[in-house]
């Protein structure tokens, strides 16, 4: 079959024996058993991979889809122990985004310093996750998959390389690496093909959790049987990674006081910020060489149209991921003022679902600098206008690399110090991985 992924809408045109299906861009027609389906809803998932698996959907009303979907109730599993084990290799895909052999699609991921919009990656990354996810569980016997698998976390993406280039061949690769009850954590690669050997370019970690048809309650997942020392390995680091996230929540500077260290740290800024000229505590003087991080800000405003929804009806998360980068960029540039590259991308917990209609306010700031790495916070809400309700969605961290030295981000009230510590170790994590 042939490999691609450039979110390339397929259509069905002919539904006998094998599916003949089109893509919404040029030049390519894949031909599919319908053995192979594993679900069938409204164009959205746009990808053909080395597996003989398709998830791919017809044109219809969404709503009406969402209806239907009530029926799949039924084919939910009751316990966990009902559903039967799955290996990794199981749920192992690989998919080539041809950036280099088809030329026509490079259009939509090319950035203006001639490289790969990262954006668009996260993307890509988002639908190849749920994919392998529904890999996981699908049930050869079901011609739809009940399960409505959503976003829970996107834990880690390291980058390796600091430029992807827009010409040469991508391959993403990718397995689930551990269960729980409900939910997936899955490991994806991704390489780009140089000199004909494709070498890494970034790793990302990402959780996926199992919702009923409606995505209204939990559903169960197969479980996952480790063969091998090496997949042991890998388990037991998925686990390791819940326990840890666990830690990192326990430990939020919501729920409890900075350490000694983290507070004198702040005092520490304080006193560099106070005016020596006045007895004051208010009186506040920036340091050389720094910017107060209330200068740093940059908002957004996107309203989520329908184009932006995925099959469950709600805003896409890998769309969220991308305007959410590119405010965190723009941000990291204008702080620089030079090109910054991402380096990671840690911790984005997608709260709560994006309904489609919704007012999505985007507002991000520098929080911590250290050298030439800027560490930027993004922060989703959604906001009702009928009730003027706000409601976070999402926070993202983004780890950027500036080419020369930035000035240092200094913040002045509490809250801003909190967002300083929390910015710090964000950074202290990171630097740990790469
Ligand atoms: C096909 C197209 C889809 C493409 C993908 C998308 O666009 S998705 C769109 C973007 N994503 C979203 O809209 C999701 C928005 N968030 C939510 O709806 C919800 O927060 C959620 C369903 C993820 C979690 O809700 P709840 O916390 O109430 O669920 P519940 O308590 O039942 O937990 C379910 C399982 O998720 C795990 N879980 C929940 N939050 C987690 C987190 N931040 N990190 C890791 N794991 C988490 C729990 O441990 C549990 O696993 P165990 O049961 O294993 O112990």
């Amino acid at each position: 079959m042939v490999a691609s992924l450039s979110r390339l809408v397929l259509f069905v045109v002919s539904a006998n024996q094998h599916y003949t299906c089109f893509t919404s861009e040029r030049g390519c027609k894949l031909t599919v058993s319908p053995s192979k389906i594993v679900a069938v809803g409204r164009p959205w998932l746009e990808f053909c991979c080395h597996t003989p698996l398709l998830v791919f959907f017809l044109t219809r009303d969404h709503v009406q889809a969402m209806q239907e979907r009530k029926a799949l109730h039924t084919l939910l599993a009751k316990q966990q122990e009902d559903l039967p084990p799955r290996r990794m290799k199981d749920s192992y895909l690989e998919v080539i985004l041809p950036l280099g052999s088809q030329p026509e699609i490079r259009e939509k991921y090319l950035n203006v310093h001639n490289s790969v919009r990262f954006g668009r990656i996260l993307e890509d990354l988002d639908s190849l996750g749920v994919l392998i996810c529904y890999t996981h569980t699908k049930q050869e016997m079901q011609p739809k998959s009940p399960l409505s698998i959503v976003t829970a976390l996107v834990d880690k993406i390291n980058l390796c390389k600091r430029i992807i280039y827009p010409d040469c061949d991508i391959k993403f690769t990718g397995s689930v690496s551990w269960v729980g009850k409900t939910s997936m954590e899955v490991k994806m690669h991704m390489l780009q093909l140089h000199d004909g050997d494709y070498s890494p370019v970034l790793d990302a970690t990402f959780v996926m959790v199992a919702r009923d048809p409606e995505n209204k309650g939990p559903a169960f997942v197969n479980p996952l049987v480790p063969e091998s020392p090496e997949e042991e390995e890998i388990f037991n680091q998925g686990e390791l990674n819940k326990l840890k996230r666990i830690d990192f929540s326990t430990a939020s500077l919501l729920k409890m006081a900075p350490t000694a260290e983290e507070r004198n740290i702040i005092h520490d800024i304080f006193l560099n910020t106070l005016d020596t000229r006045t007895v004051s505590f208010r009186s506040r003087k920036l340091p050389p060489n720094s910017v107060w991080m209330e200068d740093t800000k940059l908002k957004g405003l996107q309203i989520c149209h329908p184009q932006e929804r995925n099959i469950f009806n709600r805003i896409f998360g890998g769309f969220l991921m991308r305007k959410a980068f590119e405010l965190g960029w723009a941000i990291a540039c204008s702080y620089g003022g030079s090109r910054p590259f991402i380096v990671s991308v840690d911790d984005i917990m997608f709260q709560r679902p994006v309904e489609v209609g919704s007012l999505l306010l985007l507002s991000g700031q520098v929080c911590y600098t250290e050298k030439n790495y800027i560490q930027v916070r993004v922060h989703t809400e959604v906001y009702d206008a009928d009730t003027r309700d706000h409601h976070t969605t999402n926070i993202f961290h983004f780890t950027f690399i500036s080419e020369n030295e930035v000035p240092r981000v200094v913040p002045k009230t509490y809250g801003e110090s909190m967002l300083y510590l929390d910015g710090k170790r964000h950074f202290a994590a990171v630097m740990k991985e790469i």
